[in-house]
């Protein structure tokens, strides 16, 4: 897992860190780090034509010092300086040393923009003098290769919220850690491919972090392994009772996302099940969830309707000691304070699927800015894991940890998806995974599988499902758990 910490815990391991250090080490290292990407961003750093934006603080002294650096290597290096009266002093000079130069406005040619706006002391939105600066420096014929330096400007770094105008890089050059920015909220995508400059900070980051990002490795090794010895019950049965009469698609699809899943059999419970046994003839259906025999987790929601018919169907998954995926109509169904009341008095492992709009039913307001602060939030109430979905699916746990998916897909923003992940999501639980590594590794295939999808051209939600099975079968490879990208 990639851990990402929040500015305070940052700011006080910088502290530790800097005071066993002569003055300006941590600068020069992220500089040096800043400029080797630059480096290897142009194709020739002789005679190249880089600017920097330049704010009035520690962000703008790295640019700087980048600039003379790469200024040094022969470079044409320009510094826009924002706020001139506070622009860093010795980061300027060195600068000017190398041959840098300052101008008031953007050149006419660059190559390379090195975004030293504002970094982990940033508040609010661009201002007006880096937002017009930034906008004559890109809205041009060949727009530059932008390089963020720590942080994309204009994002909060705590929430990975987007308040007003920002930038949107290429590249984003991080010192000693990741941010909650980099990794969650609309602001991840702002900061483009992330590269970490280690500068020594790790062993002072002393906090918890605020949220951790799985990477392939995890996913592969959190996979349930099969054994010869296995049958169908050790790998378990997964129950889904989804859709309905009305929307047998649900329930197709819910239990499409099961199948592809590492469990031995899928049972269906409920009204769609002459249409599920069409589409998967391998199913056991029954009508009736007391009917459906032994499973081992259950998923339930979506395209069940919110009838008498669906809450009895939900007390009676609610009854059961078996771990349990509550998704769509489910969630809708849990506003009823009583049925609130049964679920959390369960001790079995509960995963909470929702997108906003039944995130903001649920917890009576939308999550907000601080999607993973929300997240917990809701966890933590409900005493059950949350997978808040979105770009960046965040899962939380109502013991206080959060994790971001990396691997979102905006070909998942289509219909029925949702009804793909909850039954893979089910599988994992039925095979034995902890609720909270379930929710993670249901999230990360199932991005991976809506980009597979994707590569094909549009994608509807019964190409991810298929696309699950590739996927999972390149993941359990023998040396995918060696792997360490995402
Ligand atoms: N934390 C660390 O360990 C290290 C930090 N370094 C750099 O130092 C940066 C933090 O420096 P600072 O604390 O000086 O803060 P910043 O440089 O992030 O920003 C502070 C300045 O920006 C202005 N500002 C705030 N919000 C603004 C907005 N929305 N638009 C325009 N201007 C705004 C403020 O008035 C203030 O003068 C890091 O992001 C990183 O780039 C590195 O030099 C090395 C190590
Ligand atoms: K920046």
């Amino acid at each position: 897992m990639r851990p990402a910490w929040r500015v305070a815990d940052v700011r006080a391991a910088e502290e530790a860190l800097m005071a066993r250090l002569p003055e300006g080490t941590l600068m020069q290292r992220a500089a040096a780090g800043l400029a080797r990407r630059c480096a290897l961003l142009l194709e020739q750093v002789y005679g190249a034509h880089v600017t920097l934006l330049v704010g009035a603080g520690n962000n703008g002294g790295d640019a700087l010092y980048a600039g003379a650096i790469l200024a040094r290597r022969g470079a044409a290096v320009t510094a826009v300086l924002l706020d001139p009266a506070k622009a860093h002093e010795e980061g300027l000079q060195a600068l000017r040393q190398q041959g840098g130069r300052t101008a008031d406005n953007p050149p006419a040619t660059i190559d390379l923009l090195v975004d030293g706006i504002v970094g982990i002391g940033a508040k609010g939105g661009l201002r007006d003098a880096a937002a017009a600066a930034l906008h004559k420096a890109t809205d041009r014929g060949r727009r530059p290769t932008i390089v963020a330096v720590d942080v994309p400007s204009g994002v909060d770094v705590d929430t990975g919220d987007v308040p007003g105008k920002a930038v949107q890089a290429d590249v984003t050059v991080t010192f000693g850690c990741l941010k909650p920015a980099h990794v969650v909220g609309p602001a991840a995508p702002l900061a483009g491919e992330v590269e970490l400059v280690d500068i020594g900070l790790r062993p002072w980051l002393r906090a918890d972090p605020a949220v951790l990002v799985p990477d392939r490795a995890d996913i592969a090794e959190a996979l349930p392994k099969h054994r010869p010895t296995d049958e169908k019950y050790t790998r378990g049965v997964v129950g889904v009772a989804t859709g309905s009469k009305t929307y047998p698609g649900a329930a197709i699809l819910s239990t499409a996302g099961a199948l592809a899943g590492p469990t031995g059999m899928v049972r269906y419970a409920g009204t769609a099940r002459q249409y599920v046994l069409q589409a998967h003839p391998s199913v056991i259906a029954t009508d009736r969830i007391t009917d459906a025999g032994r499973v081992q987790a259950w998923v339930i929601g979506s395209g069940l309707g919110t009838d008498a018919a669906a809450a009895t169907a939900l007390r009676t998954v609610l009854a059961t000691s078996l771990p349990v995926v509550l998704d769509a109509d489910a969630l809708n169904l849990l506003v009823d304070g009583a049925m609130a009341d049964l679920m959390r008095g369960r001790n079995a492992p509960m995963v909470l699927t929702p997108h906003d709009r039944e995130f903001a039913r649920l917890a009576g307001e939308a999550p907000g800015p601080d999607r993973v602060a929300a997240a917990l939030k809701l966890a933590a109430h409900t005493n059950a894991v949350v997978l808040l979905k979105g770009d960046r699916t965040i899962v939380a746990t109502p013991s206080g940890t959060a994790y971001a998916n990396p691997t979102g897909s905006p070909a998942l923003a289509t219909g029925g998806t949702g009804d793909v992940l909850a039954g893979l999501l089910g599988s994992l639980l039925a095979g034995g995974l902890r609720p909270e590594v379930a929710a993670v590794t249901a999230a990360y295939l199932h991005g991976l599988a809506g980009r597979e999808a994707a590569r094909h051209g549009p994608v509807a939600a019964p190409d991810v499902a298929a696309a699950l099975r590739p996927v999972l079968a390149d993941l359990a490879s023998p040396d995918a758990a060696a792997a360490t990208h995402k």
